[in-house]
């Protein structure tokens, strides 16, 4: 596996919320925290940016891939508005996460709660390059469904 390391800077050293982290021994995503004041509260379709407390470096050709959590979607419809949302490289700004409610019920949101996961993945930067004509596939310009379903 790729060695990634990721440098990171407390944006409000005096919350004392958890850092972003591992749950599990081979989790993929590391969980993000809420860093509120004070609890809030999302009505049904309504949506917020959630500062997370921390800002990172990451190595060249990273990106870090913000998720929404299963459970939070499932019990509660809690999902990412732009899902999954891109860290660049160069970013060095709070990371926020914009969760919406797609719930029926109002959802709170509490202090240093796991709101989201970070999957830290490696990129490519394509060139482009413009030609007259493109390749013949037999798929051809079918697509949405062209299958069927
Ligand atoms: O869920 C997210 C998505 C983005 N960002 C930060 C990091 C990212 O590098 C920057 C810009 O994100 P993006 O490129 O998705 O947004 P944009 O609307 O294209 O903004 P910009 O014009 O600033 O690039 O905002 C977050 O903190 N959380």
């Amino acid at each position: 596996m790729n060695r990634c390391l990721v440098k990171f800077r407390r944006v409000r050293p005096g919350h004392g919320i958890p850092l972003p982290c591992y749950m599990t021994q081979h989790a993929a995503g590391m969980d993000l925290c809420a860093v509120l004041d004070e609890e809030i509260t999302l009505l049904p379709g309504e949506r917020r940016l959630i500062p997370t407390g921390i800002a990172i470096s990451l190595p060249d050709g990273f990106e870090a891939q913000i998720r929404p959590r299963s459970g939070l979607a499932l019990k509660h419809g809690i999902a990412l508005v732009n899902s999954p949302g891109t860290i660049d490289p160069d970013y060095r700004g709070e990371i926020g996460v914009i969760i919406i409610n797609h719930g029926t019920e109002p959802f709170v949101v509490r202090p240093g709660e796991r709101i989201a996961q970070m999957v830290f993945a490696p990129f490519v930067r394509a060139e482009l390059s413009e030609v007259a004509e493109l390749d013949d596939t037999a798929r051809g310009a079918g697509g949405f469904g062209h299958t069927g379903t």
